[in-house]
């Protein structure tokens, strides 16, 4: 199995702080990885790391077998598929959602031609279907809900046939009934042997869907723990990483996690 994403030693400092300290970690072709940890454990800056959008202050990061600083990025970043809030905040919001997504093919985040080939659309319509977002393809996107907006940008990132998916808090601002859906279809995208290696940030272990393989525990830019989520999502690697108490369950194919009560 190729590595799709390598660390090596990887701090990023800013104002003399580490962001990320000193972390190795290693994805291989087909892993699908969630990254948990709270609020500026370094989360975003890892994922800014593997988009090629960030640079290590010190140590080497690999992507898709190119090491950073000795490959075009340009060349880089059509290969990467990305969904997050800072993308979200970029799309215009009188697009419609098909071109929203059909954009990604040219790697542009505005309309600017009609002249898109009919496979891109046929594509762009097949993918947004999967997401349960096909009756919206006409809507603009300003008009979506955060559910419908997260399940378009999702479409975006896959439209371009990425080898690695990075989704930054795919459920964050979601309610029960939409966190639910999104958990499905993801779980569906993780299982499908054909779909490129994913990693995930999350803040809620509900929200890890069946099929992802491994998980990355974050805390103050250090890694806790790193392996399959079978073996490291356990009550004492989340306590470390949350810093409290924590009772962690499996249910089936599902996580739930919990504080104990004090102690009165
Ligand atoms: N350019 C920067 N200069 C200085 N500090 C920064 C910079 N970018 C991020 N930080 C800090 O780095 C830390 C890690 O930020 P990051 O966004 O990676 O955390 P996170 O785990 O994704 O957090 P959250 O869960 O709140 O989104 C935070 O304390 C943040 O304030």
């Amino acid at each position: 199995m190729s590595d799709v994403l390598e660390l090596v030693d990887v701090s990023v400092v800013r104002d003399g702080r580490p962001l990320v300290d000193q972390v190795s970690w290693k994805v291989s072709e087909g892993e699908r990885w969630v990254i948990v940890g709270p609020n500026g454990a370094g989360k975003t800056t890892l994922l800014n790391l593997a988009s090629s959008y960030l640079f290590p202050t010190t140590g080497t990061v690999s992507i898709l077998g190119d090491r950073l600083g000795a490959v075009d990025v340009f060349e880089l970043r059509p290969r990467i598929g990305m969904a997050g809030v800072a993308m979200a905040e970029k799309m215009p919001r009188r697009q419609t959602v098909l071109d929203t997504v059909l954009t990604a093919a040219y790697g542009m985040t505005a309309h600017w031609r009609e002249s898109y080939d009919e496979t891109d659309e046929t594509r762009a319509r097949m993918i947004l279907d999967r997401l349960g977002m096909a009756e919206f393809a006409d809507r603009t996107f300003g008009t979506l809900s955060e559910g419908e907006r997260k399940r378009t940008l999702i479409a975006r990132a896959i439209m371009i046939d990425p080898e690695l998916l990075l989704l930054d808090e795919p459920a964050a601002g979601l309610d029960l009934g939409g966190r639910e859906d999104l958990v499905r279809r993801l779980g569906r995208l993780a299982r499908d042997p054909i779909a490129p290696s994913m990693i995930m940030v999350t803040h809620h272990v509900e929200e890890i869907a069946p099929g992802f393989t491994h998980v990355l525990m974050l805390r103050q830019g250090k890694v806790i723990a790193a392996g399959p989520i079978e073996l490291e999502l356990t009550s004492r690697n989340l306590s470390l990483c949350f810093g409290l108490p924590l009772v962690v369950e499996r249910r089936e194919d599902r996580w739930t996690a919990y504080g104990l009560p004090l102690n009165s």
